[in-house]
């Protein structure tokens, strides 16, 4: 792996409804993200926060239902230069959030080095619709498929053309949450997803494989996007959108060991922690731990 890195935080909570999660960089960094990355020998460069512009007050868009759309696009906008700077420097991104609204912007700036790029999308959520199919028009529910280049098009066509992925480039790890436009758009697109369903019948072990496999050959690099609220809620209890039935501590540990050894990994982001709804910054605790196995850290 690129053993140069560069963290770029994203404080940022106006992709969705639960305030909190804009302090979600600090929470990471205070449960020690640096210097875990630090003792693994990685040449890792804080670049400190993203500065964000609040709203006085909540801002829905008049022709679409979207809250908060110009403060999200302007934030996007600003991480999506960042991370394509510091590839272009040879640096590998790692993009600390902030609500999963800010993969739009992560996105646009991996993908402009990429092909083929594929996408690991550990959520238990599909994050696939649209302003049409978005039942609580929170932005947070749509970078899938605005990266798809599916929804309004200032967010497709954030930084750069749509789309900036390939349906066929992306896997959703954990998914117990999906609502009737996503489940569509899945099955429409041939979008591959192992939910709790499969990884409780195959085991994170073989999923884990089997994604590494189906990526590795068709993709010239894979971004790592990881939701917390991927993890069952009592052992990630501090995210805004929880479903029980998530993915345990120590198989989200094996995935990152798994792709670790497989160096497959070309940036990465860590989103929704909310340390307002944690308990005493946990939920940031087992970021910062399974940031440790997905950049090496090993037992022996
Ligand atoms: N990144 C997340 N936590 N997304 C949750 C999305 C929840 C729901 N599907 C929505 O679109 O509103
Ligand atoms: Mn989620
Ligand atoms: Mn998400």
């Amino acid at each position: 792996m690129n053993n140069k890195m560069s963290i770029i935080g994203v404080p940022m909570d106006l992709g969705q409804s639960r305030r909190g999660v804009d302090m979600g960089p600090s929470a990471m960094r205070y449960a020690g993200a640096i210097e875990k990355l630090q003792e693994l020998n990685i040449d890792t460069h804080d670049l400190g926060d993203i500065p964000i512009n609040r709203p006085d007050q909540k801002n829905i868009d008049n022709d679409s239902n979207l809250k908060n759309l110009e403060q999200v696009i302007e934030a996007n906008e600003k991480l999506a230069e960042m991370v394509d700077q510091e590839i272009e420097k040879g640096q590998f991104p790692l993009v600390l959030g902030g609500d999963h609204s800010i993969a739009i912007g992560s996105l646009a700036g991996v993908s402009k080095h990429y092909d083929n790029l594929g996408v690991i999308w550990y959520d238990a959520h599909g994050d696939l619709n649209s302003s049409e199919t978005s039942p609580s028009g929170n932005i947070h529910g749509m970078p899938l498929a605005a990266s798809l280049g599916i929804g309004h098009e200032k967010l497709t066509n954030l930084y750069g053309n749509a789309p900036k992925i390939k349906p066929e480039n992306i896997v959703i790890v954990g998914a117990r949450s999906l609502d009737p436009g996503e489940r569509e758009l899945i099955r429409e697109r041939g979008i591959k997803v192992y939910t709790m369903h499969e990884i409780d019948r195959m085991g994170m072990s073989k999923v884990i494989e089997e994604t590494i496999d189906y990526l590795k050959d068709r993709t010239d690099g894979i971004h790592l996007s990881l939701d917390l609220d991927g993890l069952d809620p009592s052992e990630a209890p501090g995210v805004g959108t929880p479903v029980i039935g998530g993915i345990t501590y120590r198989e989200s540990h094996l995935a990152m060991e798994m792709l670790a050894e497989a160096e497959v990994i070309t940036s990465a982001e860590f989103v929704e922690v909310n340390p307002i709804l944690d308990d005493k910054n946990k939920t940031a605790t087992v970021a910062v731990a399974l940031m440790g196995s997905l950049f090496g850290e090993k037992l022996k």
